[in-house]
């Protein structure tokens, strides 16, 4: 599939201090690829390198087949952008601020901006000045995606969005690449990224830790369990648990006419069902795939990419008697 984002080897300096060392990724034409990374991993830095905004110190860049130091407004209407700081400070409404970004950015389909307005339940006659954070918010996604782009770049762009409105932004960014336009937004929230993208880059301290499918990282995570079972010993119930591949951390919170045990399972599932067929459970719970640990797990502790402590795995005897 043709790539619409390309970078390889890119760096970017800021005086001595240099910020991005050496990133390379590339996003398929439409698909939705989100980056994610703490505060000052370089997620910002690396979009507005792609934007041409600033300069960077090595690498190459290519965006929609062209560079885009040289692609010039030509490229920029082809791309709609969400800038992560937005300052908003003219005195003129929503409306007109819009219709400014349409002379730039190229035509928008009739009823197109009172659509979005109305899906984010925005008012575009308010002064743009005196939009609360999450409306000067809306305001940029609707100038970002108004003209339809054949890329949009996101920087953190459900920030300050309630829980409702962030629906309704992951509905347009599903609309979006079903009609083959390009995703590339960035976030410090996995579960967001993990709603919308197809693929993750992980991003940490300027390097890029991994590139992964989401499924990809679903497998690769831990999910939680607890379950309550009767007519077992705390002791036998551990010992169960733990001769079960890709269960560990077992851990028996009581002990009396049953037990309830937690622990994490990483891998399949199948084993661990049969397992716990054996058993007389009265309750099992068997949360959703936590991507969150996951990721944390491939930052390691010095954001090397190596996994971190997996295997919390300890003898099935130790389990269950050590907390019984
Ligand atoms: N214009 C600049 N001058 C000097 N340093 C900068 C500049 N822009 C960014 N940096 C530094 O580059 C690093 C990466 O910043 P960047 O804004 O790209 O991170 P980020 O991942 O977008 O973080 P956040 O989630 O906080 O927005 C940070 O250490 C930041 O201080």
């Amino acid at each position: 599939m043709e790539s619409a984002i390309t970078v390889e080897g890119l760096r970017k300096s800021f005086g001595s201090r240099e910020v991005l060392h050496g990133i390379d990724f590339q996003v398929q034409a439409g698909s939705v690829f989100g980056v994610i990374g703490p505060n000052g991993a370089g997620k910002t830095t690396t979009m507005r390198c792609l934007l041409d905004i600033i300069r960077p110190s090595a690498g190459t860049l290519r965006v929609l087949g062209q560079d885009p130091r040289h692609g010039g407004p030509g490229l920029r209407r082809r791309i709609g952008y969400l800038p992560g700081e937005l300052t908003l400070e003219a005195r003129v409404t929503g409306r007109r601020l819009l219709d400014h970004y349409e002379a730039v950015s190229g035509p928008v389909s009739p009823g197109r901006i009172d659509e979005l307005a109305e899906r984010l339940n925005l008012d575009l006659d308010r002064h743009t000045r005196k939009l609360s954070k999450g409306n000067k918010q809306k305001l940029g996604l609707i100038q970002a995606f108004m003209h339809e782009p054949e890329l949009l770049v996101l920087d953190e762009p459900t920030s300050g969005l309630d829980p409702l409105v962030q629906q309704e932004f992951l509905a347009m960014v599903q609309e979006a690449r079903d009609r083959g336009q390009t995703v590339f937004l960035s976030s410090h929230v996995l579960s967001e990224v993990q709603q919308a993208a197809d693929e993750v880059a992980i991003l940490r301290d300027g390097r890029i830790v991994t590139v992964a499918t989401v499924d990809a990282l679903r497998e690769s995570a831990v999910r939680h369990l607890r379950f309550t079972a009767s007519g077992i010993t705390a002791d036998d119930a551990g010992a169960l648990l733990g001769r079960v591949p890709g269960v560990g951390g077992v851990e028996v919170l009581t002990a009396g006419d049953g037990v309830e045990l937690t622990a994490v399972l990483e891998g399949s599932i199948g084993p661990l069902v049969q397992a716990l067929s054996r058993l007389e459970l009265t309750d099992l719970v068997l949360e959703e795939p936590d991507l969150e640990e996951s990721v944390l797990r491939l930052y390691g502790n010095n954001g090397n990419g190596r996994r971190g402590n997996g295997s919390r795995r300890r003898e099935p005897q130790e389990e269950g008697s050590s907390h019984a």
